[in-house]
């Protein structure tokens, strides 16, 4: 048997705790996997005396320390779950430089800078592996940098963050407030250190430029994503998602599309209704979903566990087992493939349909009104309802809620409409505008 690999482990948080675990554990199995044991030789962290769960108290402590550089000098595979760009940035690419092979969880590392990151492993001939960067648990970077390589792929489309997942879910069967639902996402170790990272979208964003530049061959950075989170989704946006047959869920979409005569992919993420019969809105808790169109394949779709310290760790040590067999067997694993390079066209060029909420004046001519300010963007409405709205105190004229379901539009086109519904006398408030996908 070759000698034992040495593997250095950056983080000891939910992920890097389970990892740590389970390579001790599994050691000899795992070792009968790779051809060769996996020797764990540290654990790097920022304050070696911090009490940890499942680490305080066991052999996994005597391995925990500060000095990360010293750690990652002397290793073979380098496993990085510290997240945040910096130190883990210095820190892989100082490994890579080194001649070890890196696998990492951190998708805002990849989304800013995996370019630099792939053209480092591939001067040293090492490998970068990073399937827990994206929807946890489920296998979705390997499928599609590896099962999917000789198709076309069309569309991507998912749920790929836990904890707005979560926090969405609970707020729809509990009637929780978006923060306290927060608060239990972060307890059960599936938000981000900054949980705004979720809330907002970011991490949504990342995982979908890595999924985009993988199914389109094309990089694909964080900003090129256009990105809206569900802090404005509100208990009356959650309501009336209900009572209209959607849910409410947190997208990230990445297509092939033509526009203007240039193809291009277009890649966004924001929170978006869906019909209520669809896969998507089943897809509970921390789960996460993602459905992928291929010329060939057809549709395809993978589900499962998106976050939390055990799903994720299986996802890590999956790529910990392949990068060792290269290390044992020869080769490495499948490199950065940009070929393609397609342009990222605008977001507003994107095509939506869309659910519109006005509170207007309950008066003959307004629904009329309202219909020639869609028409004048060429704006098809497919169905509208009116109900009645309770009237602000003091205000004596009646008011009617119009509820407007759009056939698909343009970003552009609607968000033109949305601002000649703002001027128009007789609405008193465009209260949401929410688009609707998967009908
Ligand atoms: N928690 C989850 O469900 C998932 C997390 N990830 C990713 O995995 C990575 C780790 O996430 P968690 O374990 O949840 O984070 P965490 O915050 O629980 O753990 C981070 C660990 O890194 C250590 N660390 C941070 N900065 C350090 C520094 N400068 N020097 C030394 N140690 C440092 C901390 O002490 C802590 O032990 C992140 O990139 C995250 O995005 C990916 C998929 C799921
Ligand atoms: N914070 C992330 C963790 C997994 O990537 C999430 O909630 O999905
Ligand atoms: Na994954």
């Amino acid at each position: 048997m070759p000698a034992p690999l040495k593997v250095a482990i950056l983080g000891c948080g939910v992920v890097g705790t389970q990892v740590a675990r389970r390579l001790t554990e599994h050691a000899d199995e795992l070792a009968s996997r790779v051809g060769t044991p996996l020797e764990l030789v540290g654990i790097a962290v920022r304050d070696v005396a911090q009490p940890r769960e499942g680490v305080t108290g066991t052999p996994l402590a005597d391995l925990l320390t500060q000095d990360a550089e010293s750690l990652v000098a002397g290793a073979d595979v380098v496993v990085e779950l510290m997240g945040g760009i910096e130190p883990a940035r210095s820190l892989i690419l100082r490994a890579i430089e080194g001649g070890a092979s890196v696998v990492t969880a951190n998708k805002a590392l990849l989304a800013q800078d995996g370019p630099t990151l792939y053209a480092a492993a591939d001067a040293a001939g090492v490998d970068l592996y990073f399937e827990a960067a994206v929807a946890g648990a489920i296998p979705i970077v390997r499928p599609v940098r590896e099962s999917l390589a000789g198709d076309q792929v069309q569309r991507v489309l998912g749920i790929v963050n836990g904890t707005t997942n979560y926090v969405l879910d609970r707020m729809a069967t509990d009637g929780l407030e978006l923060e306290q639902a927060v608060k239990e996402a972060q307890t059960l170790g599936y938000a981000e250190a900054d949980p705004t990272a979720d809330v907002e979208g970011h991490d949504a964003a990342a995982k979908a430029a890595i999924l985009a530049s993988l199914a389109f061959h094309t990089r694909v950075a964080l900003d090129d994503v256009a990105c809206e989170g569900i802090s404005a989704v509100t208990a009356d946006d959650v309501a009336w998602a209900q009572r209209t047959g959607h849910t409410i869920k947190l997208l990230a979409i990445a297509e092939r599309n033509a526009h203007d005569g240039v193809t291009g992919i277009q890649v966004r993420v924001h929170p978006a209704l869906v019909p209520s019969d669809h896969p998507l809105a089943g897809v509970r808790g921390a789960f996460n979903a993602v459905f992928v169109e291929a010329e060939a394949a057809g549709e395809l779709m993978f589900y499962g566990r998106g976050a939390g310290g055990a799903p994720t760790s299986s996802a890590v040590l999956g790529d910990l087992v392949s990068v060792a067999r290269h290390r044992v067997l020869g080769g490495r694993g499948p490199v950065e493939s940009s070929y393609a390079a397609l342009p990222v066209l605008p977001a507003l060029a994107a095509r939506t349909r869309f659910q519109v909420r006005l509170a207007v004046e309950d008066r003959p001519g307004v629904l009329a009104q309202v219909a020639a300010a869609l028409a004048e963007h060429g704006v098809s409405i497919e169905a509208v309802r009116q109900v009645a709205y309770p009237v602000p105190a003091g205000d004596g004229d009646a008011l009617a809620l119009l509820l407007i379901t759009t056939h698909a539009a343009q970003e552009s086109a609607l968000a033109a409409t949305v601002t000649a519904l703002t001027d128009l006398d007789a609405v008193r408030e465009v209260v949401s505008v929410l688009r609707v996908e998967g009908a």
